[in-house]
């Protein structure tokens, strides 16, 4: 089966773009893995799926698979190259589009400079909603992370994240304690884990262990829970400048049941059609 592909980027979070609204595609967890494989494959963290809306008040439907084939809720990257991807190919004209994702509806929106910005939706906070296993819904909770007792802060934007501070993300234990937060049993669906230092009221650096894709060079929805869970623990204000690895984000929040804002560019890199 031959797929037409474009092959895209939000600040180095790597993304394969397949639209579905004009090709018929119903892909399989393995072949999902492989358009990811950096060796056999394309290459990407993200696996991104443009379809037409299963609801009248979209205007498309966009499904998030990650490296390792499994579908997740939210990808706040892609969502901005889910809006380059449809103006450049004509599948619309709008600047501004009403997306509907496994968890809702999120509203991008490209301005005339081409960096997008993206309504995120409103971050929840309780256990339930994460999933995370606890007695309490405190802003700062400890979890046993191997032999250490980390502190974190759990924010849902549409997908799970815990964020820890960090004196430093460069020496941050990234490696060794990415894959076992993602694991915990307390997430019973898994979790992306975030280090983030901060540098003052309006600044913050940022690493992210992804579920299902490892350490990004940057991601989205890690960076709306980090200024997030840094506002609500007092150390931040809106908005706040979040420095990755593959560059910068703006993030803004007016508190409590208000709709979190990204900002940022998408960038495509080439177009081309693998046979799976
Ligand atoms: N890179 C993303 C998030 C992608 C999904 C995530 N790995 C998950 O499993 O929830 C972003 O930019 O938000």
């Amino acid at each position: 089966m031959k797929v037409r592909f474009t092959k895209m980027h939000g600040l180095g979070n790597d993304f394969v773009v397949l639209d579905g609204v004009r090709q018929s595609l119903a892909l399989t967890p393995d072949q999902l893995r492989q358009l990811a494989d950096r060796r056999f494959g394309i290459g990407c963290d993200q696996i991104l799926l443009v379809e037409a809306p299963t609801r009248p008040d979209a205007d498309f439907r966009y499904r998030i698979f990650n490296a390792d084939g499994g579908e997740v809720e939210q990808c706040g990257n892609g969502a901005r190259c889910f809006v380059r991807f449809v103006r450049e190919q004509g599948l619309t004209a709008q600047r501004e589009i009403v997306v509907e994702t496994m968890k809702g509806l999120i509203r991008p929106r490209e301005g005339e400079d081409g960096n997008i910005t993206v309504d995120m939706g409103v971050p929840r906070f309780a256990p339930d909603a994460i999933p995370f296993i606890s007695p309490v819904d405190a802003v700062v909770q400890p979890l046993m992370v191997g032999d250490d007792e980390v502190m974190i802060s759990v924010v849902s934007m549409g997908n799970p994240h815990a964020v820890q501070l960090v004196a430093d993300v460069d020496t941050a234990p990234v490696a060794s304690q990415g894959l076992l937060i993602e694991n915990h049993l307390r997430f019973p669906q898994r979790v992306n884990a975030g280090f983030m230092q901060v540098v003052d009221r309006h600044a913050v650096r940022l690493r992210v262990f992804e579920r299902g894709a490892g350490e990004t060079l940057a991601c989205g929805t890690g960076a709306c829970a980090a200024a997030v869970a840094g506002i609500r623990r007092g150390l931040l204000d809106s908005p706040v400048r979040v420095a990755t690895r593959g560059g910068e984000l703006s993030i803004e929040w007016a508190g409590d049941e208000q709709p979190v804002f990204m900002s940022g560019p998408a960038t495509t890199v080439f177009t081309g059609e693998i046979d799976l």
